[in-house]
């Protein structure tokens, strides 16, 4: 089924996003960070460049679990409860994926809001 229009478009991929925070507990959590991460911005008035960093952070966090979401739901339409060496590799790879972009994320949160809080 194809999109006919571009409100279509954004409507399917905003339901997109809201179907993932509802069924996944990681894209909850990474959104709650996101968020702290902006408080502690306002709170410390960190800097333009430091804001473009911080949102460029919470967006790869947030991309990377939405694809790692969507690569799940798509190994279990293909594979149902059945166990398969192949689904396991692509699991786990994209969950890696999304533990790469929130060990990057931490490490840049500290670097910027840990001098600030000393
Ligand atoms: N069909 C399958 N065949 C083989 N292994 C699987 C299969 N489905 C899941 N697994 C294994 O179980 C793990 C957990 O899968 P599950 O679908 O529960 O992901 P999840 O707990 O929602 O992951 P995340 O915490 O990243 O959101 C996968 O990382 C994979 O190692």
């Amino acid at each position: 089924m194809k999109n006919r229009n571009l409100r279509s478009s954004f409507s399917h991929a905003f339901n997109g996003i809201i179907q993932a925070f509802k069924t996944e507990r990681n894209v909850k959590l990474h959104t709650m960070f996101g968020l702290l991460a902006i408080l502690f911005g306002v709170y410390f008035r960190i800097s333009v460049l430091e804001w473009l960093i911080v949102v460029l952070t919470i967006g790869f966090v947030i991309v990377a679990e939405l694809l790692n979401t969507a690569i799940e739901y798509t190994v279990d339409m293909v594979c149902g409860k059945t166990y398969n060496e192949l689904a396991k590799y692509s699991k786990d790879i994209a969950a890696g994926a999304t533990l790469v972009a929130a060990i990057v994320a931490m490490i840049i949160g500290a670097i910027i809001f840990i001098p600030k809080i000393i």
